[in-house]
């Protein structure tokens, strides 16, 4: 008995060893404990500097000196940080990198099958993210038609505004970080769905909430249970797993219940009015055969409902937090909306190559969200080599977007708010290290309609309105919302009317 005791305590002994044991020519980085991995280190710099990207930044310095990568283990998942713009463009053109991470966080979000399109990989995304883009273009994405819904919403944007001002020249807007977020959602759910909600119905706040709360909870890396999985059966509360579920159950009844309500009304005879009906089509005729199901097109909508909104919205919500703070990059911008559009009709697309001042304040504004927050998890499908070091398989590789994009050398001043810095000889200059939509083959699908709606909404309301402090209140703070993306931090401000 002794000698069995004997034989267990020197097998856990010995994979406890190994599990401190880095591969051959991996990227350099802190030491690796047994179980936890670098997990206690990033932890601590986490806390001393109030953000993972901040942390991530330091421990380059201290283990990396200018190395392009940086390795790390956090619990059971190895990551590497890709830090320098060559190391991204490389790792983004890489075919073995065009994996997408598996495990508990990104299936159980599908009811534990890989589905989606932001989240797979293989023949299941290749088939879907074409049909999904193929049949969007058909309602608009893309086209004329899609300017056309954006500019019809920032009508209802700004009666919204005038409606809170009550016949006044003025009204605070509480909440200005996340005014945009059921506009945004209306864009791309009138294609999705043939739908537009109102911003102030209970169940839509509800959704945008939970959303909100659950980016703020998880890194795009995971969270505390899918690093130690085990801890999901453990302790499901503390590991974050019950809210995980509940957020994820409420989103999928949201879904699930208007794709019952497509299929009732479902009339083969019909045209399609919007993807689900396309997509509802497609198994009406064939059934679930090959890569479609039910199931792939809740996934798809859940998938589109939380990486379309919260990017732009977010994006929009940087932008209004500096333009309050910074009255003059307001000013210099109506003085644009002014001399080109003037103040008897409201902006619209076609005005963009005449305003390359409102274009590179779209460009700034995701400068300072990407700045923030990490690329899409990459994954190793196969042993590979990145900038000179060793991938192994299953390694999540992720774009570390704020080493670039708040790289002093690449842009001066970056936590300022410069939309000149994309302005040269009058024009807009798009540098090729910024690339914050990612490249090649998993490049983001809805970077034009996140640009067409945020150059509408950003020129649309700076024609109407000025925004202001809000009296009484301080600034806007520059510490932002961390989490899976990043948010600027609540702040409610002044809407003065222009006209
Ligand atoms: C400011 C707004 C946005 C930013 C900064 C942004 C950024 C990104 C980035 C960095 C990626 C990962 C690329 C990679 O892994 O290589 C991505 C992927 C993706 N984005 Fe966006 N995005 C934005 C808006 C949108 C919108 C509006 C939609 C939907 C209409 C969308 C849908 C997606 C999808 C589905 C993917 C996964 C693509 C794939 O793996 O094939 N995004 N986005």
């Amino acid at each position: 008995m002794w000698l069995t005791a004997l034989v267990i305590v020197f097998v856990i002994g010995l994979l406890l060893y190994w599990d401190t044991i880095k591969p051959k020519k991996f990227p350099p980085g802190p030491k690796w404990m047994p179980i936890v991995g670098s997990a206690i280190e990033v932890n601590k710099m986490r806390e001393k500097t109030g953000y993972l990207y901040k942390s991530v930044k330091q421990l380059a310095a201290i283990y990396c000196q200018g190395e392009p990568l940086i390795g790390l283990k956090i619990g059971k998942d190895r990551i590497v940080m890709v830090n320098t713009v060559e190391a991204n463009k490389e790792m983004l053109n890489n075919e073995d990198i065009d994996g997408r991470p598996k495990g508990i966080f990104y299936q159980t979000r599908t009811w534990g099958k890989r589905r989606g399109v932001l989240l797979t990989d293989g023949e299941l995304w290749k088939e879907q993210r074409r049909f999904l883009l193929k049949h969007l273009r058909e309602f608009g994405f893309g086209r004329r038609t899609m300017s056309e819904i954006t500019f019809s919403e920032a009508g209802h944007m700004i009666n919204d505004v005038l409606d809170l001002m009550k016949n006044n020249n003025s009204a605070v807007v509480k909440n200005m970080h996340s005014f945009f977020n059921t506009y945004i959602l209306n864009t791309l759910w009138s294609m999705m769905a043939g739908l537009r909600y109102k911003p102030n119905e209970p169940d839509m706040i509800l959704l945008q909430n939970i959303l909100f709360e659950l980016f703020s909870a998880i890194d795009m890396v995971g969270c505390v249970f899918s690093h130690f999985p085990v801890l999901s059966l453990l302790a499901p509360k503390s590991s974050g797993y019950t809210d995980f579920i509940r957020t994820h159950k409420r989103i999928w009844k949201f879904l699930r219940d208007e794709i019952t309500n497509h299929k009732l009304r479902f009339n083969p005879k019909n045209e399609d009015r919007d993807f689900m009906d396309a997509y509802i089509r497609v198994l009406n005729d064939h059934g679930e055969v090959n890569t479609y199901s039910e199931g792939q097109l809740v996934a798809i909508c859940m998938d589109m409902f939380m990486a379309g909104t919260e990017t732009t919205s977010k994006s929009l919500s940087f932008c209004f937090s500096y333009l309050v703070r910074e009255q003059e990059v307001q000013q210099k911008a109506q003085e644009e909306i002014d001399t080109v559009i003037g103040k008897n009709r409201r902006p619209c697309l076609d005005d963009r190559p005449n305003m390359p001042y409102i274009e590179a304040i779209v460009q700034e504004s995701i400068r300072h969200f990407m700045g923030r927050t990490f690329g899409v998890p990459h994954r190793a499908l196969r042993n590979t080599t990145l900038a000179g070091y060793n991938i192994p398989e299953d390694t999540m590789v992720v774009s570390n977007f704020p080493n670039i994009l708040m790289n002093p050398d690449l842009f001066s001043e970056p936590y300022g708010f410069k939309p000149e810095r994309f302005i040269v000889d009058g024009k807009l200059s798009t540098p090729d290290y910024f690339f914050p939509f990612g490249i090649a083959k998993h490049r983001c699908l809805g970077d034009v309609l996140a640009k067409c709606n945020m150059f509408i909404f950003i020129a649309t309301m700076l024609q109407r309105f000025n925004f202001l402090p809000c009296p009484g209140e301080s600034l806007p703070s520059l510490d932002h919302v961390d989490g899976a993306t990043a948010s600027a931090a609540p702040f409610n401000c002044l809407v003065v009317s222009r006209m």
